[in-house]
């Protein structure tokens, strides 16, 4: 009875979701069938749209889950697809890319273009095989979890609670996935759920209901899922990219002091960086809720910048309220002795300070010894003793006074630089002093060469706007209003991963003859083909409009297109892709090169590129230092 009662509810969560999402899901997409604007092309015949345009036509969808007959949705009109190309996900950053798995199954979903002969499937699994680094991969299909089913259960389960079902009454039943850690509570894939008329809405008291839906479990789950560094909201987010595990019961191990080394930049203006202990006192005593304390409480070590993103404070009340939580945290020197703390290379003590700092006092000349200067743009309310040890050029500089008019003073001795800065492969002398949030005048002097940071309009996104349209090589990029020479045009993004990983891309690439691969570094290599922006569309030309410049920011190693003359509006923009570029010819080059590998017992082209040092695939950039 029970199981029926379950069965029937899944159902009509079922229909009501699908009576409603069909008809969401077709007005989303036919708003994206736009038609591209026609432009006059000078050799429009070769047009790269005048091949088969497919016709992408909903269908009723068949059973999804045995035992729960459905009510065929009604019909949906047909929606033109865009060309041939694949998905690309607009981003405005790099994602990491999923690392090879030394696993010895292979998944895949699908082949793609398998119904083309001239694709030779066999190829490209042969290659799609070699992304795992196991030594003998086995293929396997994937089954893909939808994630509308995530909705409809949910859904389902808080009819049952509303019927008066017990979760233990509903897991018995096996009819939902249950309910315990990695079941349909805690392992929801989605942070943000669809909503529908006529759903069952979650309110206060259904979530007390859910035994497990505290913010323990909460952050439990999201430390599982989601990035470990708590503010950040990317899956698999490259710059936090480290294990942590969620410690339960503890105390903190670091004083305020300590946290106030440990901080490499501020979050924001509201940083706890910016405030003294009198803080403590004077922040809101109304937003320090329970949840807030639990909080603190589960994370004891971590940085007021984290917890605020996670608790949705400002990250000086966040300090303020762990302050309270554990008065201990006030005392100076380490809690315990064994503290983490105790760091062989702290940062320097005013770090966030220094780079504020160094903005501002642009008049200084930096081989000037012993110069002293006026910091004409420093927060005002910066304290003299976060001041006291700031650089400027590699030298040390003096600072007397404090607030908008404080004076500093270069001197001879040079500061320790922070030992992480040159980890991995960064380019040339690239530094990490520019951060744009605590230079609010850097725009001004964001200039190309002289004083000032060239990475602030990155990490600003200060991006023109470009318009995607057909051109004589497939899309293009045109600008939509005239661009000045050296003017910040936008960022390259796309997945980022080694250039010795994912084998089976470049195959899809000289296939299509569409090819979004752009080398950072000869270990490294990001992919606009399913993530990226604008950019990607830019057009090889010799006589190139644009530039690529590598560049650090934050220590990302990013893309940044710069114009090299102006560009008038509607004009297209070109860059020049570099010789390694053209390298691998057409498809059937590179086919006719692997069956002669294959013949003469040689291996495959891909093996042949491992050997070959001067081996790139993606386009050249400049590389430069952030602080010219
Ligand atoms: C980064 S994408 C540029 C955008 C691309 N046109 C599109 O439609 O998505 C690079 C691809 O554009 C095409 N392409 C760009 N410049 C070209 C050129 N000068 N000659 C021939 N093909 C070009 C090639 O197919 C190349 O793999």
């Amino acid at each position: 009875m029970a199981e029926e009662n379950i069965l029937d509810t899944y159902q009509s969560s079922w229909n009501d979701f699908y009576a409603w999402e069909l008809e969401y899901a077709s007005e989303a997409i036919t708003s994206l069938a736009t038609d591209f604007p026609a432009r006059d092309l000078p050799d429009a015949e070769d047009s790269y749209f005048s091949q088969d345009i497919d016709i992408l036509s909903f269908r009723p969808l068949k059973r999804p889950i045995s035992g729960v007959p459905l009510s065929p949705p009604k019909d949906l009109p047909s929606v033109q697809a865009h060309p041939r190309y694949q998905a690309c996900t607009p981003s405005n950053r790099n994602i990491m890319a999923k690392r090879p798995q030394h696993n010895p199954f292979v998944l895949t979903l699908f082949i793609p273009f398998a119904d083309e002969p001239r694709f030779q499937s066999k190829y490209f699994l042969e290659e799609f095989l070699q992304d795992s680094d196991y030594e003998d991969p086995k293929l396997f299909w994937q089954s893909l979890a939808d994630p509308d089913h995530e909705n409809i259960q949910l859904q389902a389960f808080l009819k049952l609670r509303q019927l008066g079902y017990t979760m233990s009454q509903i897991d018995a039943e096996m009819v939902l996935p249950t309910t315990d850690a990695d079941g349909l509570l805690l392992g929801c894939k989605q942070r943000d759920l669809l909503e529908w008329p006529g759903m069952l809405k979650k309110t206060k008291d259904d979530i007390l209901v859910i035994e497990k839906w505290d913010v323990v479990s909460r952050v439990d789950s999201m430390l599982r899922q989601f990035c470990p560094f708590l503010s950040c909201i990317q899956p698999a987010c490259p710059s936090h990219a480290h294990d942590r595990e969620l410690n339960r019961n503890v105390k903190p191990t670091l004083n305020n002091s300590s946290l106030r080394q440990r901080i490499k930049s501020a979050c924001d203006n509201m940083c706890f960086a910016f405030e003294g202990d009198e803080y403590i006192d004077a922040a809101p005593r109304a937003l320090m809720t329970k949840d807030v304390i639990s909080l603190i409480e589960l994370l004891p070590d971590e940085l007021p910048c984290h917890l605020a993103g996670l608790s949705r404070l400002s990250c000086r009340d966040a300090f303020a309220y762990r302050s309270r939580t554990f008065p201990s945290v006030l005392a100076s020197g380490p809690i315990h002795p064994d503290s983490p703390s105790r760091d062989p290379n702290p940062p320097p003590n005013s770090w966030f300070m220094e780079r504020s700092v160094i903005m501002k006092v642009r008049a200084i000349n930096p081989r000037e010894e012993n110069a002293t200067v006026t910091c004409v743009e420093c927060i005002a309310h910066v304290t003299a003793r976060a001041l006291k040890a700031v650089s400027f050029g590699g030298k040390a500089v003096r600072v007397s006074g404090a607030g908008p008019r404080t004076r500093i003073r270069a001197s001879p001795h040079r500061i320790k630089s922070d030992p992480s800065a040159n980890a991995g492969q960064l380019p040339g002398n690239a530094t990490r002093r520019c951060v744009v949030n605590v230079m609010p005048g850097a725009e001004a002097i964001s200039g190309i060469r002289g004083y000032g940071c060239t990475n602030v309009p990155l990490q600003k996104g200060n991006i023109k706007t470009l318009e995607v349209a057909e051109a004589k090589y497939g899309l293009g990029a045109f600008a939509t209003q005239s661009i000045k020479k050296d003017e910040y045009i936008g960022e390259y993004v796309g997945e980022l991963y080694g250039t010795r990983e994912h084998t089976s891309r470049p195959y899809l690439n000289l296939y299509t003859g569409l090819n979004y691969l752009f080398d950072l570094n000869r270990t490294l290599a990001l992919d606009a083909l399913t993530v990226g922006n604008e950019t990607r569309y830019l057009n090889h030309s010799g006589e190139n409009n644009v530039i690529a410049v590598a560049q650090l920011v934050n220590d990302e190693h990013r893309i940044l297109y710069r114009a090299t003359k102006s560009i008038a509006k509607n004009k297209e923009l070109f860059l020049d892709y570099g010789e390694n570029y053209w390298a691998e010819g057409s498809f059937e080059d590179y086919l006719a090169r692997r069956e002669e590998r294959k013949n003469s017992g040689e291996g495959t082209d891909r093996d042949a590129q491992q050997d070959d040092p001067d081996f790139t695939h993606g386009s050249e950039t400049v590389i430069e230092s952030e602080e010219a």
